[in-house]
């Protein structure tokens, strides 16, 4: 890289003037309209584009989605664009309350073939583009202003005469200055006046100005004042909808998106995940869904993200970034114990508060609203804490661990995941427990059977353990069942089992519940050792729970 880019690049300078902007302080408080390219300006800069049967399970999929603008083709491109028109119009597979929309440049013949490809459309929106840019104009046309607005009007005249060929379509024109962002504000308005001169837009019919980013060039801000100036400026306003088409070249297509929707904008042309050329097109599953996480209903749907993203990754061949904003199938996942702790926390608080608001420590959206499950919220691996190991193994097995049992374990799965230098997953964690607490046959004290004799106040412990490989009956009495089996142990020379916690709860519900016990005991060298027992009887859990600990105690 050059230690001095400034002789090789020039910094962008903002073209319009805008000191008394005001979309800074607006605030967004309805979706705009959408308008999917993803058949369209995501197809083009697919390696393989799409065909017809591939466009189809997308179209079909952003119907069901919920787009109600939907840019299928750029029908004089190429025989399979072409027929992908035909096929949506002869098929009558558009709904009523769907719109598609197609791409052309301005020439006349390439305008008439794209008149051609929707004969019989109820309705449709014919979209015209030329560059405006002054680098365009120069490099690529090779022309002064006035001959790039001859070029624009004699494309958008084309586009009159073609649709009043054909009245029995509803025809909605929308006009493209590319790039927008680079031209200038006054040439860019001026073009667009033009065209607005020979479509004679109303109220009734309006017509779309696009007012594309093609290239990001400059930070979102100066796009908003871009789109504020123009939407201030631009006559018949009542008559035109401004839409808005960023590119992601500098990585902030969705707060451009954003920010150009404050300052006016109506619409937003763009594709599912961010494909299109080059770094993508604005993502609007991410621009829908920060909606959502607003409050806002976005008027998109994405009940199973899961799928949206299969059928994208089939249909466009790249796949979806594991941290791509609400869909990656990272992003509602922690990995570190700060974050798993406090997630673990406000799910407990959330179902205190048991009223639908969501306030969730690092997670802005609920998962299961996209059709996640909470099962990948939280996964193990060297970084997590005892919230995480706690989670998962509540969340898989139904233990509630007390807090110090937790330490204890999650310091045991730490020591695991270290030593086997990966991800540990439920089955991995469930072993550790097992290792660690629960009663293993090679055990020095097994638990047989076992009964309880004697009155009430006078209960005996009466149990047939395996100690060291040989079969004992043990007896002890005492308060309680605990200090029975305590004294039990003693008196067959086990170790002096001081009990400094004792936990149980029910696991499930119903025949199929089981119990499950904790113990938490200190040696008399001042360790502390825990143990568990699951049983379907609650007082065997609590024998085997103590036993474990016993057993613990080295
Ligand atoms: C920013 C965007 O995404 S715009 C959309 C871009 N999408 C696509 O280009 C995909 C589909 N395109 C195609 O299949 C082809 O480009 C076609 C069919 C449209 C045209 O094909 P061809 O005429 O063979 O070639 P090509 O695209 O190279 O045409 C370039 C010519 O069109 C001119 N041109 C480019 N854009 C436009 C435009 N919007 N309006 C009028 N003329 C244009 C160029 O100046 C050039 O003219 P020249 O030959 O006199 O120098
Ligand atoms: C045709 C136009 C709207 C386009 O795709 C762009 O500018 O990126």
């Amino acid at each position: 890289m050059l230690k001095n880019p400034e002789t090789k690049y020039r910094p962008f300078i903002a073209p319009v003037d805008l000191p008394d902007r005001q979309w800074p302080s607006r605030r967004l408080t309805v979706a705009p309209r959408w308008l999917s390219t993803d058949l369209r300006d995501g197809n083009q800069a697919l390696a393989n584009p799409m065909g017809v049967e591939r466009k189809q399970r997308f179209y079909d999929m952003l119907v069901a989605i919920g787009f109600k603008e939907i840019e299928i083709a750029f029908p004089s491109a190429s025989q399979t664009e072409f027929d992908f028109v035909r096929r949506l119009i002869e098929g009558d597979r558009i709904p009523d309350d769907v719109t598609i929309q197609v791409l052309t440049q301005s020439r006349t013949d390439l305008i008439a073939r794209t008149f051609e490809s929707l004969d019989g459309a109820h309705h449709a929106i014919v979209h015209l583009y030329n560059a405006t840019a002054p680098l365009f104009r120069r490099v690529v046309f090779g022309m002064e202003r006035d001959e790039i607005v001859d070029l624009a009007v004699t494309g958008v005249t084309a586009m009159l005469e073609e649709s009043l060929k054909r009245p029995e379509t509803a025809w909605t024109f929308e006009y493209s200055p590319e790039t927008f962002c680079f031209t200038e504000p006054d040439f860019a308005l001026d073009i667009c006046e033009r065209v607005l001169d020979v479509w004679q837009p109303t109220p009734e019919r309006p017509a779309i100005l696009n007012l594309p980013a093609t290239v990001e060039v400059a930070m979102p801000n100066v796009y908003a004042d871009q789109i504020e100036w123009f939407c201030r400026h631009i006559s018949r306003r009542d008559a035109v909808v401004i839409s808005v088409h960023p590119h992601n070249d500098r990585g902030t297509g969705v707060a451009a998106a954003e920010q150009a929707l404050l300052a006016g904008a109506d619409r937003v042309e763009g594709c599912l995940f961010g494909n299109g050329e080059r770094t993508g097109n604005v993502d609007l599953v991410t621009t829908a869904l920060n909606f959502y996480t607003q409050g806002i209903d976005p008027g998109l749907s994405f009940p199973a993200m899961r799928q949206v993203v299969e059928a994208v990754e089939h249909c466009n061949g790249i796949p979806v970034h594991p941290r791509h904003p609400y869909a990656g199938e990272l992003v509602h996942t922690a990995f570190s114990g700060s974050h798993q702790d406090a997630i673990r926390k406000g799910f407990v608080a959330q179902e205190q508060r048991n009223e639908g608001i969501w306030e969730m420590p690092y997670l802005p959206i609920d998962p299961v609203d996209i059709g996640e499950t909470y099962e990948a919220v939280i996964r193990v691996n060297s970084q997590s804490g005892k919230g995480g190991v706690a989670w998962v193994i509540e969340q898989d097995r139904g233990l509630k661990l007390p807090k110090r049992m937790q330490s204890d374990f999650s310091a045991q799965v730490q020591k695991l995941a270290d030593h086997i230098g990966r991800e540990l997953d439920a089955a991995d964690i469930w072993q550790c427990f097992e290792n660690g607490y629960l009663p293993r046959p090679t055990d020095r004290f097994v638990l047989v059977d076992y009964e309880e004799t004697g009155p009430a106040g006078q209960r005996l412990f009466v149990g047939r353990i395996a100690v060291d490989g040989g079969l004992c009956s043990l007896s002890g009495r005492g308060n309680g069942l605990v200090s029975r089996v305590v004294a039990a142990l003693e008196e067959a020379g086990g170790p002096l089992v001081d009990v400094a916690d004792y936990q149980e709860h029910a696991i499930g519900h119903g025949v199929s519940a089981q119990a499950a016990a904790y113990v938490e005991c200190r040696t008399t060298d001042g360790r502390t050792v825990f143990g568990a027992g699951i049983d379907p009887d609650v007082a065997t859990a609590s024998v085997r729970a103590l036993l474990s600990a016993a057993n613990n105690m080295g």
